[in-house]
Order: structure tokens, then C-alpha cells, then sequence
């Protein structure tokens, strides 16, 4: 609800309301994004093409209630890229075409589905 004076607005709830805020707006926010409505990985990179932290990426939210798992969640997903790259090759089929990134949405949204050919990497 929100409460009007003078011009000024004010935004209360009532005792009890559950509020739940939509993480997946700030993604698409016009000037914090290069590309506000592409799935682009440039979204995160400065002009030297140097990785850039943005402050609109919060996937583990943001306040009291953020995710009190984000420091394992990172390092589990840290381990889990990282062993897999090191030990496969992801090959993008050459028949498959362009890959498409419209995203499918669900409890979290994903890409559509799609095959790689994943390769071994010879051992050094
Ligand atoms: C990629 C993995 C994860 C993502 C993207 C994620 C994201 C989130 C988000 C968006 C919230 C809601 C915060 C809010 O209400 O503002 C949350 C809450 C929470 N997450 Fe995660 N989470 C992940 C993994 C984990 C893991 C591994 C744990 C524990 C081992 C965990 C424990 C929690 C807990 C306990 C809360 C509730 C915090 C509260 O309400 O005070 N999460 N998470």
C-alpha cells in the first residue's frame, strides 16, 4: 500500500505481509546494463574487456534476508566449473546452429535445452 501526502509517498505494509521482491527486474534495468535485455556475457565486462562486479547482479539478494548460503554456493560452484573444465573440452556441435538464448522460465530461468559434445582432455 502506499500512502500519499503532500506529493510525498511512503510505502507501508501490513503486520504480517509477505513480501517478496523480484530479483529478476534489476537483470533488465536500462542504464545498468550494456545490454539490459540479452543474455551477453560483455553485461559483465569494462571497455578492456576486464570482468566488472555490478551492483544490479544479485542473485543471492541483497538485506537481512539475503541467502545465508552464498559463500558455499560460490565455492561449490567454483570447484564444479572448474573440475569440469579442466578435465573436458565443451564442444559446440557444428550442425547445431546458432545457440538460442531465450530464456525458459520456472522457479529460476534457464536456457532451452540443447547438445554439446563433451571431450576428454588428453592428460599433460
Ligand atoms: C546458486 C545457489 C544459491 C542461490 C542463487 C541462492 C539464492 C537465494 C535467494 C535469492 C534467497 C532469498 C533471499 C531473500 O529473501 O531476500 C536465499 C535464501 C536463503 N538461502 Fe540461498 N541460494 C543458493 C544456495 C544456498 C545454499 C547452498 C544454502 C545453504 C547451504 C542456502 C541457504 C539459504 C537460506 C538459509 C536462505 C534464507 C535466508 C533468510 O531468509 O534469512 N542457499 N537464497
Amino acid at each position: 500500500m502506499a500512502l500519499c501526502i503532500k506529493g510525498k509517498s511512503t510505502l507501508f505494509s501490513l503486520q504480517g505481509t509477505m513480501i517478496i521482491q523480484n530479483l529478476i527486474s534489476v537483470l533488465s534495468e536500462e542504464g545498468q546494463w550494456k545490454f539490459p535485455h540479452e543474455f551477453n556475457p560483455e553485461n559483465f565486462l569494462n571497455e578492456h574487456g576486464e570482468f566488472v562486479k555490478s551492483e544490479a547482479f544479485m542473485p543471492f539478494s541483497t538485506g537481512h534476508r539475503m541467502c545465508l548460503g552464498e559463500g558455499l554456493a560460490r565455492m561449490e560452484l567454483f570447484l564444479i566449473m572448474v573440475t569440469l573444465l579442466r578435465k573436458f573440452n565443451f564442444i559446440w556441435p557444428e550442425d547445431a546452429g546458432e545457440p538460442d538464448f531465450t530464456p525458459v522460465y520456472g522457479a529460476t530461468l534457464t536456457p532451452k535445452s540443447y547438445f554439446m559434445k563433451v571431450q576428454l582432455r588428453s592428460k599433460q
